[in-house]
């Protein structure tokens, strides 16, 4: 099977081109596989880029630990720079089918190449029921989240994934480690939920680590700092242009007056190989 290494902000997946290539029935076993960084190729998960009826492709993806998500933000960056860099298709504004809609992306190009994406991520999800999580409110926002002995204050917000986010006074191990895990798995979390940990540096500067639902610590999460931004917003501590730092680098996003989220960052292709399974 032949793949392209990529990665966004440093939230790197094996990508694999449905258009040519047949994979096993098993998808979730093989992206287990191909992430392992002992065994495998390394990396967050697989992501599948297939034709599509309604779009210019369609993004299937897969966390690390074999389930599959309804929207990768940093990876739907990657599937249009690999769709243009590859001439599936030759235009500079794409449409991607992903779990959460049809999407809309500008690409910017250095030369031949698309070097940064800016991606219309559609409007938040704001009801408990759909995001989905048990807590009070439409979204849940500074609501109570027992945690071991801690009590925690978050603000809940789907991108088509879920996502619950904490304000802390510093972003550390403490948090995206200790706490993190234990947010995943909250009985809360219906479908478990990514779990954003913020800093805010000012209204208009956030830093960011996430523990993502199925992967672990990430470099990067797009939705994500998405549904972070929507958080500063809501809970009265960002503007909704704002600029978020994450490990692997920088995601620019906007909350727009007509309620859709743009965010806008780097796509970059690492490698091309051949898996040839677990021989
Ligand atoms: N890193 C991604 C999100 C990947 C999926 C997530 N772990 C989930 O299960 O929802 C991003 O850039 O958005």
């Amino acid at each position: 099977m032949k793949f392209t290494k990529m990665h966004g902000a440093g939230n790197d997946y094996v990508y694999v081109n449905c258009f040519e290539e047949t994979l096993p029935e098993d998808i979730a076993s093989l992206a287990i596989a191909v992430s392992d960084r002992h065994t495998g190729i390394g990396s967050d998960g697989l992501i599948l880029i297939c034709p599509s009826e309604k779009a210019d492709a369609q993004m299937r993806m897969f966390n690390a630990d074999g389930s599959e998500s309804e929207m990768c933000g940093n990876g739907v960056r990657c599937v249009a720079k690999y769709v243009y860099d590859h001439g599936i298709s030759n235009q500079q504004t794409l449409k991607i089918e992903t779990g959460a809609g049809v999407l809309s992306l500008d690409l910017e190009l250095a030369g031949s190449k698309v070097s940064q994406v800016r991606v219309n991520m559609g409007k938040p999800i704001l009801t408990s029921a759909e995001i989905p999580t048990l807590l009070p409110g439409d979204p849940p926002v500074n609501a109570p989240l027992e945690v071991g002995a801690q009590t925690l204050e978050v603000t809940c917000v789907s991108m088509g994934n879920p996502h619950c986010i904490t304000f802390v006074d510093e972003v550390n191990d403490h948090w995206v480690h200790g706490i993190g895990p234990q947010v995943e798995v909250h009985p809360m979390f219906p479908r478990r939920v990514n779990a954003e940990f913020i800093e805010v540096i000012s209204p208009a500067e956030l830093k960011m680590r996430v523990w993502e639902r199925g992967s672990g610590e990430t470099q990067a999460c797009g939705t994500g700092a998405c549904a972070s931004a929507v958080a500063g917003v809501l809970t009265g501590r960002s503007e909704r242009n704002v600029l978020i730092h994450l490990p692997g680098g920088d995601l620019r996003l906007e909350w727009a007056d007509n309620d859709e989220v743009f965010m806008t960052g780097p796509a970059v292709e690492v490698y091309q190989g051949i898996w040839r399974g677990t021989q």
